[in-house]
């Protein structure tokens, strides 16, 4: 890492003790960026990257509710407003029993780079809270979001902060989440919240995007070196909303996806996972991974070893962050994988990025290759703006051309600065430098 980045990253240790999940974020786009501070030492003398690693806001706070048999619960709710020099503040809600402040301040941190990537008037920033909607009644999940609004609504606005979803914050969710601060606020500011329904002005294309999105992105890597999806045998962990559509896309694409997971499992399909089964199983009915195998009795389940095990020439970590290290990522090498896909925020350790480069497995990074999601929630609030809606087939498209603008973005970068094929210094670099160019223009704020 540059001398001067080593001790901005010595600082942001000290100033941000325990928070692991963000200094991990943190340090890998120092170690990327090196270059980009020698080619302009204006953002030196402006600290830019000192005011990029603090958020310009960071809130906590209460959120009491009661279950269905009148107990009493407190949880903890948080919103980072990480950087605004690009936009209002964007990116998820995540609700998980294991979110803390370093969990989002990592999301955020991330959030700020992904969305300058995309090209489109975006800032950065997260949201969610340590409330677990697994296992929870409709009416526990409403009574718990309508609490979390009623402490979130005077933080956020289409023009200020606009929050979606994430790990645990779906369509019902953001349903209910809607529907209290247009409440508490008695205007329909549409473009508030992205992710929305259909029903209350929602974008097509914005469910599946994060997936589609990945998918685009790999296949991007894939045409990069003369080769496609066509008959690849793919690996995606998780079963949520990026892994059902990356698996979608992957299929149209003419790969197939062996195995898929959530914290229970995984399951093996070597014909192919059932695409509808799996939907209707989380979708509708919010079951655990091992009902596939109930349905599909040549499928295996396994809970005994990763699903990083199983071979394939495509992986697509799509469940959570650090879900696959070191002997996942020589396990996937010496079974012969092309390319490694980030569906998911931060789902490679450091060490697992290490142990493929050295094998030369192709890596995209999380913040270039999962950016479809928030791209399309720029488009849900474009047409929200405008109060339009466009066609799946048009949204689509605006999608695709967004992720090979993304691709090309990077892999130019990546060329521009010594480093071909290096997707995360080139989303690294070319992130940064456009976040930089707007904190420069707006002055010290
Ligand atoms: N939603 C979006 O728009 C975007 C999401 N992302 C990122 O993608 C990832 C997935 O998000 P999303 O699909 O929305 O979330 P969901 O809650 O819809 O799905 C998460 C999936 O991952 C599984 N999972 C969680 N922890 C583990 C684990 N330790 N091992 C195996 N599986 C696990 C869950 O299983 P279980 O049900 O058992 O918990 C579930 O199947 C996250 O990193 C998120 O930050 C990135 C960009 C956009
Ligand atoms: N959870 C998301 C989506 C954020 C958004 O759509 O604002 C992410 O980019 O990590």
């Amino acid at each position: 890492m540059h001398d001067k980045l080593e001790t901005i990253y010595e600082r942001v240790l000290s100033r941000n003790p325990g928070e692991t999940e963000f200094h991990q974020a943190v340090r890998e786009v120092l170690e990327s960026i090196g270059p980009a501070i020698d080619k302009h030492p204006e953002y030196a003398q402006a600290r830019i990257v000192e005011r990029i690693c603090e958020p310009e806001r960071q809130v906590i706070f209460r959120v009491p509710w009661e279950d269905d048999s009148g107990d009493i619960h407190i949880n903890r709710g948080f919103r980072v407003e990480f950087n605004s020099a690009l936009g209002p503040f964007k990116g998820g809600l995540r609700f998980h029993p294991s979110v803390l402040l370093g969990t989002v301040k990592f999301l955020g941190f991330e959030q700020v780079f992904k969305n300058a990537l995309t090209g489109l008037p975006i800032g950065g920033g997260k949201g969610g809270s340590d409330f677990d909607p697994r296992g929870r009644s409709d009416r526990e999940v409403m009574r718990f979001c309508q609490s979390f609004m009623l402490e979130l609504y005077r933080h956020i606005g289409e023009y200020t902060d606009v929050p979606a979803g994430d790990m645990g914050v779906g369509s019902r969710e953001l349903g209910y989440l809607f529907g209290q601060y247009k409440r508490i606020t008695n205007r329909y500011e549409s473009g508030v919240l992205t992710g929305k329904d259909l029903a209350y002005g929602g974008a097509q294309v914005r469910k599946e995007a994060t997936g589609y999105g990945c998918t685009y992105f790999v296949d991007q890597v894939l045409k990069a070196r003369g080769d496609s999806f066509e008959g690849k045998d793919v690996v995606v962990s998780g079963s949520g909303n990026v892994a059902l559509y990356t698996i979608e896309k992957v299929h149209q694409l003419g790969g197939r996806v062996v195995a898929a997971s959530d914290s229970s499992g995984f399951v093996h399909d070597p014909k192919g996972i059932d695409l509808e089964l799996l939907k209707d199983i989380k979708e509708n009915r919010r079951e655990r991974i091992t009902s596939y195998t109930d349905a599909v009795p040549h499928a295996e389940l396994v809970t005994d070893r990763s699903i990083w095990q199983v071979p394939c020439q495509v992986a697509l970590p799509s469940a959570t962050q650090n879900e696959l290290d070191a002997d996942d990522a020589a396990a996937l090498a010496r079974n012969g994988c092309l390319v490694v896909g980030e569906g998911a925020n931060m789902p490679t350790t450091p060490d697992g990025v290490r142990v493929l480069r050295e094998a030369g497995v192709l890596f995209a990074p999380g913040k270039a290759a999962n950016a479809g999601g928030v791209a399309t929630s720029a488009l849900e609030m474009q047409q929200n703006a405008s109060r339009d809606s466009w066609s799946f087939r048009y949204s689509e498209n605006r999608l695709r051309e967004i992720m090979i603008d993304v691709h090309d973005r990077c892999h130019a970068t990546a060329e521009e600065y010594g480093r071909p094929g290096d997707y995360v210094a080139g989303a690294n670099i070319a992130g940064y430098s456009r976040v930089a160019e707007a904190m420069l223009a707006l002055g010290l704020v």
